[in-house]
């Protein structure tokens, strides 16, 4: 049974005589904001183990960034509002969907959440020191066709700014002109890259959730010099219980109507968020809709799941296998030896769920070919870090937010974990071998998979032989780059799939000083299997296994 929000958002009933919003003309700096926070916890009788974890969330502000987070916040707190009014109306008028140029489903709110986070964004920190990468471009939105569009969100964006109070900002004296709220989205077109800071936004994260009444995320990163610093994540439709998350969002709605929330709960919707460095990851619910914005809002602290039975974890996964090959990850869940049917999600909420404990494994592999953005994961990636988790890609290398807007030179796919899940050792001979590594160079494993798309498209395979894969923790480590394993892959056609499998053995040249420096040591053969099918309309295999390389005394690589 999971978690029930009651329980997870403690809400006091004290009658708060809540600090005034900041007036426009003197908001300048969001320390004003920290102020205001500060004045919250010291005023309110509350339990003592409650305080302390206010005061935990005090001390984080004052270290760096905690300004920067706390806008963030409060930015994705006011967008996160406006899209559920969106998605409501939405779902009661299809006629909002647009189509960009690439044939997604876009809408009002996408550009809506791109002015309001700006906008809010360049108020509180001043807009000489925002730069922001972000997924919607205003040509689309600035063409003639799109008045009527453009129209929509210049209402929305000003509905929404009625609203700033409650979030600690005060509303602009005059409604934003159509093209003040150009100019606010235009803002939007850094391309991010090795040096300086920017934010990264993805408005409505899992567009297709959006317009389906399910799951979307607003993802909000601030990147410093290539690194992530802070993620803030919007999950408007969390749901209250981890189970409904498998179920299609149009059963909450019914259950949310026959009870509906109050202000003293909360049955959906979470922000959650993180600060590199800081080892916390934290999470607070929605605001609700009569409530003023108090920082730190009810925060708990999340932290990622402490299932070390593979038997018993989640692995969660995109819902379209357009996006990311069911079959392929099927092949590897099978391998390391999950056996729960995968959880399918919209959007970032994949990366909330791993956070939050609701999931255990997270797996994204889109077709050859496919660049992912970095939009689509800086925020989760440092929420899961903080959380205690691990996010790398198929090769066990960090993710590389340094090269622009894409995730360049990604090694296949993207992978997250919690750590107990991906270290526990094999018990299960035929389930693939992990290794804890205590030395980068002296640990290798890994875990070869691979599957086709079925179905009478023709060819559809991912990745042919060689595909080797590690889970974060499993064996490789962090980085060290190695791959290899039992691999099986294949691809559906009409007349009969093809499918190949076989064995890559990893060897590493041994760069510790000492009796095995540059000796080139193999995984032996027997370390691994591999499995592969196909026939009419499918062809698939996978395959895993895993060695240990010592490159400190005896030179050799063993099961
Ligand atoms: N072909 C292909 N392969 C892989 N990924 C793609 C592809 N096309 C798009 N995208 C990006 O994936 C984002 C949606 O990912 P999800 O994990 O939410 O997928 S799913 O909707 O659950 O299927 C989606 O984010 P949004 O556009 O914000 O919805 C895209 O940025
Ligand atoms: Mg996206």
């Amino acid at each position: 049974m999971g978690k029930g929000y009651d329980d997870v958002f403690t809400v006091t009933k004290t009658k708060h005589a809540v600090k005034q919003p900041v007036s426009w003309s003197n908001y300048k700096v969001p320390c004003n904001l920290s102020k205001q926070h500060i004045g919250f916890v010291s005023k309110f009788p509350v339990m003592e183990e409650e305080q302390q974890k206010r005061l935990d969330v005090l001390a984080e502000l004052s270290e760096d960034y905690s300004e920067e987070l706390e806008v963030a916040v409060r930015a994705v707190q006011m967008a996160s509002s406006l899209c559920q009014r969106v998605q409501d109306t939405i779902i009661s008028n299809q006629n909002q969907v647009q189509s960009k140029d690439d044939d997604s489903p876009v809408t009002v709110a996408d550009w809506s959440v791109q002015a309001i986070v700006s906008w809010m964004l360049s108020e509180c920190l001043g807009s000489q020191n925002v730069s922001i990468v972000a997924e919607e471009d205003v040509q689309s939105l600035s063409k003639a066709n799109s008045s009527e569009l453009l129209e929509a969100v210049v209402e929305t964006v000003n509905q929404c700014l009625t609203e700033a109070p409650r979030f600690g900002v005060q509303e602009p004296k005059c409604g934003l002109s159509t093209s003040d709220v150009l100019e606010i989205i235009g803002r939007c077109s850094s391309t991010g890259g090795p040096t300086g800071r920017f934010w990264v936004l993805d408005p409505v994260d899992g567009t297709l959730g959006f317009v389906r009444g399910d799951q979307y995320a607003v993802a909000l990163a601030l990147i410093e010099d290539g690194e992530v610093k802070l993620g803030v994540l919007g999950c408007p439709n969390y749901p209250m219980r981890k189970e409904w998350l498998s179920y299609h969002h149009r059963y909450h709605r019914i259950i949310s109507k026959l009870t509906p929330p109050t202000a003293e709960t909360w049955n959906k919707g979470c922000v959650l968020y993180a600060k590199r460095g800081s080892g916390k990851a934290w999470m607070q619910p929605l605001l609700h809709v009569n409530k003023m914005f108090v920082w730190p809002n009810h925060a708990k602290q999340v932290s990622v799941s402490p299932i070390d039975n593979p038997a018993l974890a989640t692995f969660c996964e995109p819902v379209e296998k357009a996006n990311s090959s069911h079959s392929f990850t099927a092949g590897l869940a099978h391998t390391i030896g999950l056996r729960k049917q995968p959880l399918r999600v919209y959007s970032m909420v994949k990366y909330a769920a791993i956070a939050r404990g609701d999931a255990e494994v997270f797996m994204k592999f889109a077709r050859a070919g496919y660049k992912e953005k970095i939009w689509d994961h800086a925020a989760g990636v440092i929420i899961i870090q903080e959380a205690g988790g691990m996010v790398t890609d198929a090769g066990g290398l960090p993710l590389d937010f340094s090269k622009g807007i894409y995730l360049e030179g990604l090694d296949r796919g993207i992978v997250a974990s919690s750590p107990s899940v991906a270290t526990r050792p094999a018990s299960n001979p035929n389930q693939v071998k992990h290794s804890k590594d205590t030395n980068n160079n002296q640990g290798g494993a890994g875990a070869g998979a691979g599957g086709g798309l079925g179905g009478a498209a023709g060819p559809g395979g991912f990745f042919g032989p060689g595909g080797g894969f590690s889970i974060p923790g499993f064996g490789n480590g962090f980085g060290n780059g190695i791959v290899g394993g039992g691999y099986g892959s294949g691809y559906g056609g009409p007349n009969g799939g093809s499918s190949k499998g076989g064995i890559v053995r990893p060897s590493v040249v041994c760069k510790d000083r000492g009796p095995c420096y540059q000796k080139k040591v193999t995984c032996p053969a027997k370390c691994f299997s591999s499995f592969s099918r196909s026939g009419k309309g499918y062809g698939g295999g996978g395959g895993g296994g895993g060695c240990t390389i010592d490159c400190k005394k005896k030179c050799i690589a063993y099961c």
